[in-house]
């Protein structure tokens, strides 16, 4: 098992890392001091449910913890303010209190909704992320917690740290080829913005990262994880560097929206993302093809997308862009590769490049 810590402002937390982990829950709520007169809520999907979710469930009560069971339906389509309320029901008819801890089984769907449930239940209760998809090493550290709108991506949420993250790694065995890939764009996104030679790493144990070997996986976790909790450490709110997050998003957020959450996963829209960010770089910072290239080349390499095969209004997309979060005085802010591993937040960037790069990555 590897550990690393997420040092916040009020109470910093752990992350494990590591086989059978789920097996140990109950041992490391222990270890927490969480005794068995604290309520506990499993938010799952409809498809951990059978798979880890009741094995979960049986093993917290075995260990003396009343233990309630709320599934959503899988899919980014279930993150909604809809799918909240009733989530929020049955929290209420099972007897949640302020005691009360959420434990949030799954991938970034829902650990964002779960998260999203604990920060306004009652005004905030604690909440652990047990995450079960490779891109969940990025929503599961950080706190931010959210629902989208139909207008746009996580709109509706806020900030609310976990109690603790524990990566269970076996879980990664039953997750379809196509999630691995998804979740692997953010793990490459944290090389890009952090560490060229990270990125280079994986690229020298894509055979090992497509086997799902385990050391292999922990590691590329651990890095991940390590980089985020690195830059949240920082600015924990987002008032500067953490924006460095967002490498990719503010195209790929567009393009999940304007596909009404349909067509691409999360980690294929960040995808496409950071290869039009590469494009305007060059464009806007003059960063060298080689940067481009090397992006395409490394995403590609893990059987990624760099451009959409579908045709999407320019116009709507840069409808939501105007939207994104990152947005000052209306004028579009973007995080922009100076080099490999070296990212930089430019703001006021001209509408007629971004309108460029969008040809090229969006058929018409
Ligand atoms: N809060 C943050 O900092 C942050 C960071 C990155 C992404 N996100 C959000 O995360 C979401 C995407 O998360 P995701 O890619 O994990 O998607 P997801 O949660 O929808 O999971 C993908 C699919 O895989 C299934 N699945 C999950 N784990 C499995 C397993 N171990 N075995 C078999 N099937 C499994 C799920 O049921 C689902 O169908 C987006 O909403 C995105 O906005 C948030
Ligand atoms: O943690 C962050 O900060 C990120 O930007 C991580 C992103 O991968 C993640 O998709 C996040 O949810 C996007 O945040 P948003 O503020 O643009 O909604
Ligand atoms: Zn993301």
């Amino acid at each position: 098992m590897k550990t690393l810590t997420v040092y916040v402002k009020d109470q910093p937390y752990p992350i494990y890392i590591g086989e059978g982990l789920l097996e140990q829950l109950p041992a490391l709520l222990r270890e927490y001091q969480i005794e068995t007169d604290r309520k506990l809520m499993i938010v799952t999907d409809s498809n951990l449910a059978p798979l880890y979710g009741e094995k979960l469930k049986n093993r917290l009560v075995r260990a003396g913890y009343a233990t309630g069971f709320a599934i959503m339906e899988a899919g980014e389509k279930s993150k909604n303010l809809h799918v909240f309320e009733q989530l929020v029901g049955e929290c209420l008819r099972f007897g949640l209190d302020r005691q009360s801890i959420i434990l949030a089984l799954g991938g970034g769907v829902v650990g964002d909704m779960a998260g999203f449930l604990a920060a306004s239940y009652m005004r905030g209760i604690p909440f652990i992320q047990l995450p079960t998809t490779l891109l969940a090493h990025d929503s599961s550290v950080g706190g931010k917690v959210a629902v989208n709108h139909p207008l746009g991506k996580n709109y509706i949420g806020a900030f609310h740290q976990p109690l603790m993250v524990v990566f269970d790694v076996r879980c990664l065995k039953t997750l379809p080829l196509r999630q691995w890939r998804s979740g692997m764009a953010e793990v490459i996104k944290h090389g890009f913005i952090w560490d060229e030679s990270f990125a280079k790493w994986l690229d020298d144990h894509r055979n090992e990262l497509f086997a799902v070997d385990s050391e292999a996986a922990v590691e590329a976790i651990y890095r991940g994880c390590e980089i985020k909790a690195a830059v949240v450490a920082q600015d924990e709110r987002e008032t500067g560097i953490r924006a460095i997050l967002n490498y990719g998003h503010t195209i790929g957020h567009a393009l999940e929206a304007v596909s009404r959450y349909q067509v691409y996963t999360h980690g294929e829209a960040v995808s496409i993302g950071m290869a039009g960010a590469a494009r305007l770089s060059a464009k806007v910072l003059g960063t060298g093809l080689d940067v481009v290239h090397y992006t395409e080349q490394l995403l590609e390499a893990f059987e990624l997308p760099v451009a959409s095969t579908r045709s999407w209004s320019v116009p709507a997309m840069l409808d939501a862009m105007k939207r994104d979060k990152k947005v000052k005085q209306d004028k579009y802010v973007f995080v922009l590769a100076k080099a490999l591993g070296e990212v930089k937040i430019v703001s006021d960037i001209p509408e007629t490049e971004i309108r460029d790069v969008l040809g090229e990555l969006v058929p018409n």
